[in-house]
């Protein structure tokens, strides 16, 4: 046989090794392992919780605990939430296979779903902190079973509902408001362009007036005058709020929103728009993010979103706020809301991950310490604790803090609203930044686990990862908060009255002073962590007020002495802190574990403790692990 003939017969003979069934024939035989009879904490039926979880829930949720449940009980009961049962437990999760357009579709089906239901009923008609609250308890529920279905509508009801009923007058709340909370029609929000994202003042979109027909003209006067990234605007919706310069008589009078038909009810896209597709994207791909632009547009003059200032039938400008960064500033009150609902959601998120990297280290196990010993359980590895708990402790600290960042929005007064865009802002910089730190390091906690869909911690990280981006950039948020801290530091010295909110309130007491020995009771003590970081704040403050007066006295503008001195003040980090009653928690479960002793929890303030008469519990222990405690402080140190 020549060497040509003889590679033909043997691929023959690998190929019909494949293809023909032979007998199989094993040396060995699968011997039964403690890993065959493995069974999941949540399935063995001894409950290792030695507490009541429903107080602990109730004190992490907060509130509205009976609506969150309703709206559990409609997800698990339908098929468009991808029920799955295992080992006698429902489990949802948004089906990863399917292609964007599915997933767009499926948005929408989801959402026909919860209408049918009620649950947007009161989202914009509804007034008070009640009917808040059940809005943001039942959109926090919907962000955690699927983050395309909560920013679509969150994008419709809080963005583009919310600048109706915020920048809008009664004729727009009678015209818009139920019709939106019953998606008769389907809004968008555009404000951002190709050349414009945060700064929202740039943006190059031109609106100007026809005192003849009584109609406002939209204009896209250049490519980087598109709107990017509108999210609805490539497939579903029908309206959009238009953010653009309004000139009038020829002079500009700054940034204005406007109501904007771009689809008919049958879905064609309107006379003189044009739309395009955003693409593909990291996460988010039930979302329809779209680019739009406006072909000398005519709209009524009722669709100037007129709260803030308004254009007579003759075309005269009226506005009662003169000052044009104040006006600037109320056209933005629609995005606090969003703020309010990212960071919360970054808040569950966490939770999620870490609940899920946390469990699994508690059955993953991995080398044994003695020959033929049983292998050592992830969790009981010194740093794996070091890598997790501290996590789990922030995110507690930050679940507080959150509850307390909705409450001040639900009750806010127009005196309360500056200081809520401020820790609004902070909040959702730092919970988010947070969230994705936190998701990486519970996705490489799970092994290779971790990279599987199915387990939810993976495509986490691409869903959130935008959240540090839109409703506001968390650099360019950081340093909005430094300009107010600033602003207020400012005000306070040179007219010597008290500091008040903000968190700067600790600067009305004496100067800290730290103890000359630092033994290690000292250095845990929350008494000296707080003296740390008020001399910190204070420091960095005084210093950063040095720097940029220095610069003004050579004659720079505040606004440009301000960026010569950044980058970014990190004391706005912690500038809140104040107000967090951060506490540290363990869960139970790890009680049994080697190394921690028994399950702990402190807090500094142990308000919320007394209220949910957890106080006594028998895991309730007064004591900190310190090393725990540092990490929280340090990290919202910055
Ligand atoms: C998935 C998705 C959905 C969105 N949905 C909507 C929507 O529905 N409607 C809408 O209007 N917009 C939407 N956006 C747009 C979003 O709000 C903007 O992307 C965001 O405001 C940032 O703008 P930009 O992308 O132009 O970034 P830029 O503003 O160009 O920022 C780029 C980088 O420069 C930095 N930077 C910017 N300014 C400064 C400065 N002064 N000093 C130092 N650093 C600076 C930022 O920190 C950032 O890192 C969405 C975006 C995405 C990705």
């Amino acid at each position: 046989m020549d060497n040509d003939n003889r590679r033909a017969s043997r691929r023959t003979e690998v190929l019909s090794n494949h293809l023909l069934p032979r007998p199989h024939t094993t040396t060995t035989l699968l011997s039964p392992s403690n890993c065959l009879s493995y069974s999941p904490p949540e399935l063995s039926s001894s409950n290792p919780v030695s507490f009541d979880t429903s107080v602990m829930r109730s004190l992490l949720d907060g509130h509205n605990l009976d609506d969150r449940d309703w709206l559990f009980g409609l997800i698990v009961q339908s098929p468009l939430f991808n029920r799955q049962e295992r080992g006698g437990r429902v489990f949802v999760s948004v089906d990863y296979n399917h292609t964007m357009e599915q997933q767009r579709e499926e948005t929408m089906r989801r959402i026909g779903y919860l209408l049918d239901r009620g649950v947007f009923r009161g989202w914009l008609t509804g007034d008070g902190p009640q009917e808040e609250l059940r809005k943001l308890a039942l959109h926090e529920v919907i962000s955690m079973y699927d983050h395309s279905l909560a920013v679509k509508i969150g994008v419709h009801i809080f963005l583009w509902g919310g600048a109706v009923k915020f920048l809008g007058t009664k004729r727009h709340h009678d015209k818009w408001l139920r019709a939106t909370e019953n998606y008769e029609l389907k809004g968008c929000f555009a404000m951002t362009e190709l050349g414009h994202g945060s700064n929202v003042r740039g943006v190059e979109t031109v609106t100007t007036y026809d005192s003849r027909s009584g109609e406002f003209v939209i204009n896209t006067p250049c490519e980087s005058a598109q709107k990017y990234w509108i999210g609805g605007a490539a497939n579903h919706a029908t309206h959009t709020i238009v953010f653009s310069q309004l000139y009038i008589n020829g002079g500009n009078q700054g940034v204005h929103a406007f109501i904007c038909p771009i689809r008919d009810s049958s879905g064609n896209v309107c006379p003189n728009i044009r739309i395009a597709e955003c693409g593909h994207k990291i996460g988010l791909n039930g979302v329809d993010n779209g680019r739009i632009w406006f072909d000398n547009v005519r709209i009524p003059r009722e669709n100037l979103l007129n709260s803030v200032a308004d254009v007579s039938p003759r075309g005269e400008y009226l506005s009662s706020i003169k000052n044009v960064d104040q006006r600037f500033a109320a056209f933005l009150a629609p995005l606090t809301s969003g703020r309010v609902t990212i960071a919360s959601s970054a808040v569950y998120i966490s939770k999620i991950g870490l609940s899920i990297a946390i469990r699994y280290a508690l059955t993953r196990r991995a080398f044994s310490m003695t020959p033929n010993g049983p292998e050592v359980l992830l969790l009981d590895y010194p740093s794996h604790q070091q890598r997790l708990l501290p996590l789990l402790a922030k995110i507690y600290a930050m679940s507080f803090a959150g509850l307390e960042l909705k409450m001040m929005y639900v009750n806010r007064t127009p005196e309360s609203n500056k200081e809520i865009h401020i820790v609004s802002s902070a909040y959702k910089a730092t919970f988010t930044w947070n969230n994705m730190r936190t998701l990486q390091e519970c996705r490489e906690a799970c092994g290779g686990q971790g990279v599987k869909s199915e387990n939810r911690i993976g495509p986490f990280k691409g869903e959130f990862d935008v959240h540090s981006t839109f409703e506001g950039d968390n650099n360019v948020l950081m340093q909005q908060i430094s300009k107010a801290l600033l602003g207020e530091y400012i005000v306070c010295q040179t007219k010597k009255q008290p500091f008040r909110g903000l968190g700067l309130e600790h600067m009305n007491n004496p100067v800290p002073v730290l103890p000359s020995q630092l033994r290690s009771s000292i250095l845990r003590s929350s008494e000296f962590q707080l003296d740390l970081f008020h001399l910190r704040e204070r420091d960095l403050l005084g210093r950063f007020v040095a720097e940029v007066s220095q610069y003004q006295a050579q004659g720079e503008s505040k606004e440009s002495a301000f960026n010569l001195v950044s980058p970014l003040p990190c004391f706005v980090n912690y500038s809140f802190i104040d107000s967090l009653p951060y506490s540290l928690y363990v869960l139970p479960e790890l009680s049994s574990c080697r190394g921690l002793g028994q399950s702990f929890l402190r807090t500094s303030n142990t308000e919320n403790l007394h209220r949910g008469g957890v106080e006594g519990a028998s895991w309730f222990i007064e004591g900190c692990l310190g090393s725990v405690e540092v990490v929280i402080c340090l990290d919202f140190c910055g």
